[in-house]
Parts: C-alpha cells; sequence; structure tokens
C-alpha cells in the first residue's frame, strides 16, 4: 500500500512498499495525466529522462494501458540527452524507444529527439530551434509566467547526488534563467557531454515527477524532500520548484528511509 502525502511546499509523497507497486502507480498516474492533456489540448507533450526512469515507467507498455493509452496523440522529448549516437548503450534515446515506444504505437515523427549527427553545439541548437517552432504552433503550451515551453509533464529520475536531467550539483548550468537548453561539456558523471533542459523549463512544466529508488538515494531524497537549507539550496533535485505545475515524487520505501517522520511500516 502506498504512504500518501503532501509535505509542505515539495510537492506530493507516493511512498510505494515495493516496485511493482510503485511501477502500477506510475504507469496509473502517467495515463491520467496523458489523458487529461489529450481532452484539453489534443496532445499530450512529455519530456523524458535516461536511467532507472525508462524500466520503473515499463508497464505502460502492458495491458491495460497499451490499449487504453491515446498513443497517437504522444509527443516525446527529453529532459536530456547523453551526446553519444543513438545506437550507443548510454544513449537516452536508445532506453527509451528500447524500454517503451519500439513497444506502444507512437507516431515516428512524434519523436522528438537530439540529432546525433552534428556537433554539441548544433545539436543543442537544434533541439532548441524544434522545441521553438512546436511552441510557436502550440504542439507545446507556453508558460503563463515566463516565455518558457510548459510541457505536459516532464519525467525525471534523480542520481544519488541529487542531480536531476543533467543538472549536476554544483553546476553553473544551475544558474541559468534565460536559456530554455544548456549544453554541459564536464558531465560528473559520465559521458561528459550532455544536453539538458534548464530549471526555468522544468520549473515550467504543468506536472513534474521525480522518480528514486533504492537506499543509495535516501539522503538526496531527504535533502530534496525535507528542504534542508532552503536559503542555500545545494541539491538540483531540491530546485525543482513548479511555478504554477504540480510536483509528485515517487519513492520505494528505502528511497524515503531518511526522511524526517517516515516510518516503514512492515
Ligand atoms: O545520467 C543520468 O542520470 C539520471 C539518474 O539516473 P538513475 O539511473 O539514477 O535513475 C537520469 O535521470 C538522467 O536522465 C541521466 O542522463
Amino acid at each position: 500500500m502506498a504512504h500518501s502525502g503532501v509535505n509542505n511546499d515539495r510537492g506530493e509523497l507516493r511512498i510505494h512498499e515495493n516496485l511493482d507497486e510503485l511501477k502500477t502507480d506510475l504507469a496509473d498516474y502517467i495515463a491520467e495525466v496523458s489523458e487529461a492533456a489529450v481532452k484539453e489540448r489534443g496532445v499530450f507533450a512529455v519530456a523524458l529522462s535516461g536511467g532507472s526512469l525508462i524500466s520503473l515507467m515499463g508497464k505502460l507498455c502492458e495491458a491495460p494501458y497499451n490499449k487504453t493509452v491515446d498513443w497517437s496523440k504522444w509527443h516525446i522529448f527529453w529532459a536530456d540527452e547523453r551526446l553519444v549516437p543513438k545506437n550507443h548503450s548510454d544513449s537516452n534515446y536508445k532506453l527509451a524507444k528500447d524500454g517503451l515506444f519500439s513497444k506502444v504505437p507512437i507516431v515516428p515523427s512524434h519523436v522528438h529527439s537530439i540529432n546525433d549527427s552534428v556537433s554539441a553545439e548544433e545539436a543543442a541548437d537544434g533541439y532548441m530551434f524544434v522545441i521553438r517552432q512546436l511552441v510557436k504552433t502550440r504542439l507545446v503550451s507556453v508558460s503563463d509566467v515566463s516565455d518558457c515551453p510548459k510541457f505536459d509533464l516532464i519525467l525525471l529520475g534523480m542520481g544519488p547526488d541529487g542531480h536531476v536531467a543533467s543538472l549536476f550539483p554544483n553546476h553553473s548550468a544551475l544558474k541559468e534563467t534565460n536559456e530554455w537548453i544548456s549544453l554541459i561539456t564536464d558531465s560528473s558523471t559520465p559521458p561528459p557531454e550532455r544536453i539538458t533542459f534548464t530549471l526555468p523549463v522544468i520549473n515550467s512544466a504543468s506536472n513534474v515527477a521525480i522518480v528514486a529508488t533504492g537506499e543509495i538515494k535516501a539522503e538526496a531524497v531527504h535533502l530534496a524532500i525535507n528542504n534542508v537549507e532552503p536559503d542555500r539550496p545545494s541539491l538540483p533535485a531540491q530546485l525543482v520548484q513548479p511555478a504554477q505545475g504540480k510536483l509528485v515524487w515517487f519513492l520505494d520505501k528505502q528511497a524515503a528511509s531518511k526522511l524526517d517522520g517516515f516510518r516503514i511500516s512492515e
């Protein structure tokens, strides 16, 4: 059974006994957000991350979701991508293709991936251009409070160091206030070259979900959700604060084990 609750302004917490429960809840949540966006706007603009997130989304490829979700309305983007060829095992595109959209009927032209056959700078500019065009046509909404794209949903994983997308602790990209996309050439986790959404884009989304599992992430989960040193937030995950959107955390009990006041029930 999930322990659910709202933690101050750090969003809704959904803490699960085991990964199977978390995967079902995550699939339900994504299906619901997708249905609401399609009803309201006719499309669903969703940004994925890489890492453990994709396998945790795996139930979307199974019944009933594979039949009930309106895949034809999905437009897929990446919150971050590692700058490697698309067939490389480090590619977030490859991960999502193998684990998700090769298994459900996503329209190929709705997959807005990052070009792997040009320079890093050109890839970043090209991705920015695509998003700008789609904001102009309102396939991607625009934020009321900034000129940023307003994705229907941004799905983030979180590393044990608290990084989200390819925004790493103490990196200058965390200070970006104008640009939508940052090119990183010195990521503290390999591979070093990455393209990432900036915090203004993440914080302009209608919905943001952070999915973190395992004891290895417990300390970062505690720092980010219990909002340790709120005046000097040091973790990228702590800086995920959607201005008007809704933040939901999907955790297993190991990742939640260091949260203030959390007790694991047997
Ligand atoms: O490098 C990355 O790591 C994060 C976290 O990955 P996880 O395997 O610990 O969940 C991921 O969200 C990001 O997209 C990826 O590029």
